[in-house]
């Protein structure tokens, strides 16, 4: 039986995890964490408002679901206290991300960062790398609900970065095009451009679409429900407990 303490327990993410893990009789809530809970438990489970109260109760993975400004911090806390993390939560820095790897493999404490955690996502990260090898000018376009607070997705930038991989740099767009209005051409990163669309009534989308001479190749992966996610936070949360390294997408345990 793995023991899972969800931290975000009350948000979209972590509602849904919740009821994940309460399905699988593999698994074992052990305890649930968010500032804003009022309760002291739910259905026998014990709720925490502080990360140091966790340490009270036996847990073997730490999901994480919360904010940007407290990914790192929670991550790193797990880590120090031997609980594998697999976190969803996005906003990492690249230097945060290398460093919780460290911290990691001196802890010998498996765990994992990823982005997106939807199958079909996955594949459309690795399609789009391999693409890259033959296209170069490539733009993404991520289609969020209006109450995410990060841009661009962590999923359009690890999307990025895998391009950045097997991509031959270069700047798109005209050498010489001007911004009548900022930001009119969207986010650059490495040469490239990354538009961030937020709508009510959307959950989670991405295009990242290639141009050529005389064609072009989208490729696109819709989450219409969250419950898209679970899959590959069930299998995350299973596979952490068997590896002494954090991997940073879950591309890695597929
Ligand atoms: N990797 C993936 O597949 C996915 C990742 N996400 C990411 O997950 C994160 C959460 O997304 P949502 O659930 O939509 O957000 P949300 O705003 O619905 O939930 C966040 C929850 O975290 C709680 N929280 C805030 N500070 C906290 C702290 N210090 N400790 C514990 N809990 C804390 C909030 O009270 C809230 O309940 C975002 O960064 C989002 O980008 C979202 C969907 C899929
Ligand atoms: O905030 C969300 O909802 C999502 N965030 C993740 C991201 O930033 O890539 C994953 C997914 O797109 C849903």
């Amino acid at each position: 039986m793995i023991k899972v303490i969800i931290s975000g327990f009350k948000g979209r993410m972590g509602s849904t995890a919740v009821e994940m893990v309460n399905n699988d009789p593999k698994l074992e809530l052990a305890a649930l964490l968010d500032p804003f809970a009022t309760e002291k438990e739910v259905a026998g489970v014990p709720v925490f408002n502080d990360k140091a109260d966790v340490l009270s109760v036996a847990t073997d993975v730490w999901v994480d679901f919360t904010i940007p400004d407290v990914a790192y911090d929670n991550t790193k806390f797990a880590l120090e206290n031997k609980i594998c993390p697999v976190v969803g939560t996005t906003g990492f820095t690249e230097a945060q991300i290398t460093e919780l790897i460290a911290l990691s493999k001196s802890k010998k404490v498996g765990g994992l960062i990823a982005p997106n955690f939807a199958i079909g996502a996955i594949l459309v990260m690795e399609f789009a790398k391999k693409a890259a090898q033959y296209f170069p000018d490539v733009e993404i376009i991520e289609l969020h609900h209006d109450n995410k607070k990060d841009a661009p997705s962590g999923t359009a930038i690890k999307t990025a970065e895998l391009i950045k991989e097997t991509r031959t740099y270069k700047k798109q767009g005209a050498a010489d095009e001007v911004e009548s209005i900022p930001g009119a051409r969207g986010a650059e990163f490495d040469g490239m451009r990354i538009h961030s669309v937020r709508l009510p009534g959307l959950v989670a989308h991405q295009e990242v679409i290639f141009g050529a001479k005389g064609e072009g190749l989208t490729l696109r992966h819709d989450s219409y429900d969250r419950v898209s996610f679970m899959g590959g936070v069930n299998l995350g949360i299973k596979k952490v407990v068997n590896i002494d390294t954090l991997v940073y997408g879950l591309e890695h345990l597929l």
